[in-house]
């Protein structure tokens, strides 16, 4: 297990020393490398080929959005080395005898925390059908900025000891990054993004900037949006048919489109180092999504600047945030009267951006989506809404109970620092 942080180059300490093995005694399939997104795929096969380039490496990516048969016959003709989102893995292993992964000596999991969580993209399952076709001996690798809490699960069900690394340091974030954030009333924060935008294009014509928003129908709108004020950006999202995602992100790559609008599909791995700012359009729910999200700046040791819209309801996430990754975040500075001059301006345009995309199929589309996924999954769409609903109920009970006792528990410090100094007072 390897923890480091972002953009300190961790792909190719895995790259390398599989390619060493590899070369010492070549056969396919001889190494599985799992990733959680299929643009971060596509960019851990390029490190490979070019690094694996002199040992003449075949390599394969399967991931899903991208036709099945071409990729069976790929998987077929024995790569050295396969590159894999777990979905369509899995439906490649059910589905197909043409290959085998009995040989594998390799499995490396990257971003392997989101890998192992349990959360609304759950791997588990497919995860279970990958396991029972590589064999069990075998070296397993895990990598992630942020490993520390599947650490601990994994030390207790590994079966031999784990070997974990991590580079020390006490501050999560990479020292060259300027890490700011921007108190904002809600009502008017796409005033501040655009007043944002506008003076970095302004000062800095030749910078690239990530906007991370929290859906994709944000994403979309603020696309629309920044668009309509003649801004060069282009949207990333999971509602996007996969050609036009690897599109969008290779015409920011090359730098054709500067700003890069997109949800936390984005948010890992991706090593693009044009990418200058990372804006939070909504401050992280979870301190390891904005580590992940910032860490898209300053990468292999060049500056960067991340600035977070703090609303009045996100105050405690920011006070998470510190508190993991064991720093201040700096207030930044903007000139306010600028701000209320493009107010009105903005607020027009977001509204009309708003009503066109209601006009298209867009939530709709969402929604079969959904449906279609969750029947390939062999699930009842209907029965998993009412269990989704009736989970959201119990979360809501738990998170209020939990405040509750929280409240009592200051109050109760409150109370004791009160009588402490009265005590004082009276001595
Ligand atoms: N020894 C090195 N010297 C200079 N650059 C390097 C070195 N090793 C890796 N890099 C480059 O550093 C960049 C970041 O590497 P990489 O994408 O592997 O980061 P990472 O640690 O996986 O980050 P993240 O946690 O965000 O996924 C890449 O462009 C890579 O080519």
């Amino acid at each position: 297990m390897g923890c480091a942080k972002t953009g300190s180059g961790k792909t190719a300490a895995f790259v390398l020393p599989i390619l060493q093995k590899l070369s010492e005694d070549p056969y396919g399939i001889f190494c599985l490398v799992l990733t959680p997104t299929r643009e971060l795929a596509y960019q851990i096969a390029e490190q490979f080929r070019v690094l694996g380039k002199p040992l003449g490496l075949k390599d394969c990516i399967i991931v899903g959005g991208m036709d099945m048969v071409s990729q069976a016959l790929e998987l077929s003709k024995k790569p050295h080395v396969v590159i894999a989102t777990p979905g369509r893995l899995a439906d490649h292993i059910r589905s197909s005898n043409t290959f085998s992964m009995k040989r594998i000596k390799f499995l490396v999991m990257d971003e392997a925390d989101r890998l192992l969580e349990q959360g609304c993209t759950d791997f588990t399952e497919e995860l279970q059908v990958i396991l029972g076709a590589i064999p069990a001996k075998r070296q397993t690798l895990l990598f992630s900025a942020t490993l520390t809490d599947t650490l601990q699960e994994l030390k207790s069900v590994a079966m031999n000891k784990p070997f974990f690394w991590e580079s020390t340091s006490e501050v999560k974030t990479v020292e060259q990054l300027d890490q700011k954030y921007l108190l904002v009333p809600e009502k008017v924060k796409d005033a501040y993004l655009v007043h944002l935008i506008q003076k970095f294009q302004d000062e800095h014509e030749d910078w690239s900037i990530i906007i991370f928003t929290s859906t994709c129908k944000d994403c979309q709108i603020l696309n629309m949006m920044l668009r309509r004020f003649n801004f060069p950006s282009i949207a990333l999202h999971s509602m996007m048919k996969q050609k036009e995602r690897f599109a969008a992100l290779g015409r920011f790559k090359s730098s054709f489109y500067k700003i890069l609008i997109a949800t936390d599909l984005a948010s890992r791995g991706l090593d693009i180092p044009t990418v200058q700012v990372v804006i939070n359009h909504n401050t992280p729910g979870l301190p390891k999504i904005y580590i992940h999200r910032v860490g898209r700046t300053a990468r292999a040791g060049r500056s960067g600047l991340a600035i977070t819209l703090v609303t009045q309801y996100d105050i405690h996430l920011v006070h998470s945030i510190e508190e993991q990754i064991k720093m201040k975040l700096i207030e930044y500075a903007v000139k306010e009267s600028e701000v209320l001059n493009i107010l009105t301006q903005v607020n027009v345009t977001r509204r009309a951006c708003e009503i066109k995309l209601e006009g298209t199929d867009f939530d709709e589309k969402k929604e079969i989506n959904k449906r279609k996924q969750l029947i390939l999954e062999g699930k009842d769409p209907d029965l998993e809404a009412k269990r989704k609903a009736e989970l959201e109920k119990l979360k809501k009970q738990k998170k209020k109970f939990k405040e509750h006792i929280r409240d009592a528990i200051r109050k109760e410090k409150d109370d004791q620092i009160r009588r402490k100094q009265k005590k004082k007072q009276q001595e």
